[in-house]
């Protein structure tokens, strides 16, 4: 199976302290991969470092099995501060703008995304008077301008609602499931990632202290007589409280 990315003991320090700690994760192709963690565990520090918008203290990444991360993020997409958005412009003026500024001249695909993305029928509607919601898929639209392999997303689906929410995982599912575009995406709403995640990281104070299958947590999380006796939600609150590899009916 192809690894799109590989932290090795990735460190990040600010005031000499370790705010991601040596962390090594893997993200396979065809990963939706959920990072998980408490607020200031270090969740967008590492996405940052990835993105190339924070450099390590110490440690490396491979993208795409590549040590050249200059070249490797030229084939991911990042969903990680809100985008800049024109707030008097249309969805796809904005698009227009976000090609020009990435120096990609060939526009051809812009219809195509907005219509991935459900803004197609948001017309002339301005950017000002978008919801949440069409913000969030419009950073998205943008994300995807170069083509990526790869999605990255910062909690992407932070204040929606729920019609909102979904619009986003399903969405996702479709970059996927349609165009095998591996993700990562954090979220701190965990009910909902485990709907649709393939993988999953805890991260806690900078360390990576667990990483998982979907299969794996639904087998974690069933009781010995085979019922479902935790949700994520559960598994992830009692692992970074230290008490999960003691318990009896944990079957890895
Ligand atoms: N530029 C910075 N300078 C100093 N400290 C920073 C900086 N950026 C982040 N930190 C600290 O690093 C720690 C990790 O922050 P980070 O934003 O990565 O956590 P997070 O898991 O994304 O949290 P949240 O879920 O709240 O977004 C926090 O204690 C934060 O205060």
């Amino acid at each position: 199976m192809s690894v799109v990315l590989r932290t090795n003991q990735l460190t990040k320090c600010y005031n000499g302290r370790p705010v991601v700690d040596h962390l090594s994760m893997t993200i396979h192709k065809g990963d939706i991969y959920g990072f998980i963690g408490k607020n200031g565990a270090g969740k967008t520090t590492l996405i940052r470092m990835i993105a190339g918008l924070a450099a390590p203290t110490s440690g490396n990444a491979l993208l795409f099995g590549s040590a050249d991360l200059r070249k490797g993020r030229k084939r991911i997409g990042t969903v990680i501060e809100s985008p800049a958005l024109y707030p008097g412009m249309t969805a796809k003026e904005n698009l227009l703008v976000h090609y020009r500024l990435q120096g990609i001249r060939d526009t051809s695909r812009a219809d195509a995304i907005l219509t991935l993305t459900g803004l197609k029928d948001a017309g002339r509607k301005k950017a000002r008077d978008f919801s949440l919601g069409m913000r969030q898929r419009l950073a998205i639209a943008i994300a995807l301008i170069g083509n990526p392999r790869f999605l990255i997303l910062d909690e992407p689906t932070n204040g929606l609602d729920p019609e909102g929410i979904k619009e986003i995982r399903d969405l996702l599912l479709r970059l996927n499931h349609d165009r095998q575009i591996t993700v990562l995406i954090s979220s701190h709403i965990l009910s909902e990632l485990s709907k649709f995640a393939t993988r999953y990281g805890i991260i806690h104070q900078g360390r990576l202290i667990d990483e998982f299958t979907e299969e794996q947590l639904i087998r974690r999380c069933t009781g010995p007589d085979g019922t479902q006796v935790m949700d994520l939600e559960d598994y992830f609150l009692k692992k970074i409280q230290g008490g999960i590899s003691h318990d009896t009916f944990i079957k890895k």
